[in-house]
């Protein structure tokens, strides 16, 4: 078995509130990188860790994490809608995979996931059905979380389970860094919210078109410094990334959720999914990044990154 990883940030406002040329144009750069490393890589399956924001999971039943056998995309933010392109039967033989290795997962037969699973694939490979994909939902966004450690052990099972599948593995993970987006939250919502939040009435056209409206709005006060949102801090997120980096996946074990709301805001918990997608890589032997790319832009309110990472030569 082969294995990669790439981390990869999404924001709702890209294209819809972008920066200054030059920083779109740095953002292009990397990403074109990151393209290229995955078609020299050729993945022929891609385990994708991705966060929901209220549009497939709900309180209702909120698991912390949860792996796809099946998965159809709402189009939110101008994402694309439909099917994405599910390897079942390696989604099935992961599933026990991870499960034999005693992290309890759920398994959803048909999962609802939004633009954060549908812009990694529409970014790198142009689409939601051009490769077979295992998408793996990770809570990043709907309190309480557990343990960091616990989205540790879920890569490194994962990556265990897809080490005996004789498969080119790509691990992504979409999200992040620090970033404080206005997301609605349960605690201290009004009943109309907290019902939205607890059932998952799908939204009408209006209602989600308002919603979008809301987010391109806040994008735009907070470029503009008009805003109470945590800002984006750089310090924190390269400290996320030099211990990516450095293979030292048990420092994350000491990352309390407290602290990486407060560091990185409330959707800092996004960088969970690049977290397992590094434990799935770790798991399959050594690795060393290949390419690393920061900047902080507040137009899409994210500390945004792109990272890609291979097996050593000689593991
Ligand atoms: O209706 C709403 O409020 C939707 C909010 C939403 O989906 C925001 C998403 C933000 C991100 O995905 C992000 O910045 O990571
Ligand atoms: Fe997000």
């Amino acid at each position: 078995m082969t294995a990669a990883a790439v981390g990869l940030s999404h924001s709702p406002l890209i294209g819809r509130n972008d920066p200054a040329p030059d920083v779109l144009a740095a953002v292009e750069d990397a990403v074109e990188t990151a393209r290229s490393f995955v078609r020299a890589f050729d993945p022929d399956l891609v385990v994708l860790y991705a966060p929901d924001h209220y549009n497939g999971f709900f309180y209702k039943e909120m698991p912390p994490f949860c792996l796809a056998t099946e998965a159809n995309a709402v189009g939110d933010f101008g994402s694309a809608a439909g099917a994405l392109s599910v390897d079942t039967d390696a989604a099935r033989s992961l599933a026990r995979g991870v499960l034999d290795r005693g992290v309890d997962l759920t398994v959803s037969a048909r999962m609802t996931v939004d633009h954060g699973f549908v812009q990694p694939l529409e970014v790198l490979f142009g689409g939601i059905d051009k490769v077979p994909v295992v998408p793996v939902f990770v809570n990043g966004v709907a309190t309480p979380l557990g343990p960091v450690s616990r989205i540790r052990a879920l890569g490194t099972a994962i990556g265990e389970a897809a080490a005996v599948l004789d498969r080119r593995v790509l691990f992504l993970g979409s999200g992040g860094l620090s970033h404080d987006p206005p997301v609605p939250v349960l605690d201290g919502a009004p009943p109309r919210v907290a019902d939205a939040l607890i059932e998952g009435h799908p939204p009408t056209p209006e209602q989600r078109a308002r919603g979008e409206e809301r987010v391109i709005q806040a994008g735009r006060d907070y470029a503009a410094g008009s805003t109470r949102m945590v800002p984006i801090n750089p310090a924190w997120d390269n400290l996320v990334l030099d211990t990516l980096e450095s293979g030292r996946l048990t420092d994350v074990d000491a990352w309390t959720v407290e602290w990486m709301g407060a560091e990185g805001g409330g959707s800092a918990h996004e960088v969970r999914t690049w977290i397992a997608a590094f434990a799935s890589l770790a798991a399959t032997g050594s690795y060393r990044t290949t390419s690393r790319f920061y900047a902080p832009i507040p137009e899409w309110i994210a500390g945004f990154a792109v990272t890609t990472a291979e097996q050593e030569p000689n593991r």
